[in-house]
């Protein structure tokens, strides 16, 4: 099906170098708006921290970028290519479903709650995704699925299962899961807000050697510490725009718009 987007606007996303862009990107569930025109740039490489109260729409924005919801005005680009469509010809073409699944694959996300099967031990849940998505053979998988356990701390876990493991172990082993598919680019939604205060810090660690390691993050978070000493960029949403966006010590020192001051000042 040709869209209404069928002349391309030039591509504004250059592949490599800039791996999120949002120009006035809008979503409504009916008649609520929750994303009133969201422009932001994410760099390859860059950790960007999204803060703002509870349903300013920064959920929301996150599963637009992973093809969760579907954007209603505006545009979104990951690594170069429009969110939700493909190009042939030069016109644009809605994707289908499979199509969707194929780019989603490149985009790991982890929520607030992990959601590990409960059945599979932490290298089964690990090897799920490479195996059933990817026909990538057991031993291989296996072998990585140990790999990866190793880099999140948890070498000694793989025959767990999740229920014998805590709160902070799972979520461990949920970004294993997510970066057994090689994703260019991960997505952590609230990765902590579940976890007892004791176990939030082994996450955040985890986190934080991913983007030593040079891995693009965008975070909701409520950690401001975190946002502070890893993120390269702060977003403050508030009712479904980008008020204020900048250096994460900046914007934290020296919030310029009265309403990210505000929320700041309740939790800081
Ligand atoms: N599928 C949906 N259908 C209808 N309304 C939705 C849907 N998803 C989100 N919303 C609404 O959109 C608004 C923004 O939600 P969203 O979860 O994006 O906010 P948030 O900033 O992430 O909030 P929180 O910090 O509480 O998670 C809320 O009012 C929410 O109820």
């Amino acid at each position: 099906m040709t869209t209404n987007l069928d002349k391309p606007a030039p591509r504004p996303t250059e592949p490599g170098r800039v791996m999120v862009r949002a120009q006035d990107v809008c979503k409504s569930f009916g008649p609520l708006e929750v994303l009133k025109g969201i422009d932001l740039e994410v760099a390859t490489g860059e950790v960007m921290c999204i803060v703002g109260p509870s349903g300013s729409g920064k959920s929301t924005f996150l599963r637009c970028i992973n093809h969760l919801e579907k954007v209603n005005a505006g545009r979104l680009w990951v690594d170069g290519h429009l969110v939700g469509y493909r190009e042939k010809d030069g016109k644009l073409y809605e994707l289908k479903d499979s199509e969707v699944a194929l780019k989603r694959r490149d985009i790991g996300m982890v929520f607030q709650r992990f959601n590990l099967f409960p059945h599979m031990t932490a290298a089964g849940n690990i090897m799920e995704a490479p195996t059933q998505v990817k026909g990538i053979g057991k031993p291989e998988a296996r072998a990585r699925a140990h790999e990866l356990l190793a880099r999140v701390g948890l070498a000694d876990k793989a025959d767990a299962y999740p229920s014998q493991l805590s709160g902070g172990q799972q979520q461990r082993v949920a970004i294993a899961r997510a970066l057994a598919m090689d994703p260019k680019l991960m997505l952590f939604d609230e990765p902590t807000s579940a976890l007892d205060p004791e176990l939030v810090g082994e996450v955040l660690e985890v986190m934080r050697g991913l983007a030593e390691d040079g891995m693009t993050m965008i975070v909701v978070t409520h950690e401001m510490g975190f946002a502070r000493e890893v993120g390269d960029s702060l977003v403050f949403m508030d009712d479904g725009l980008v008020v204020e966006a900048g250096h994460p010590r900046e914007v934290l020192a020296n919030p310029q718009h009265e309403r990210t001051k505000a929320f700041l000042s309740k939790v800081l």
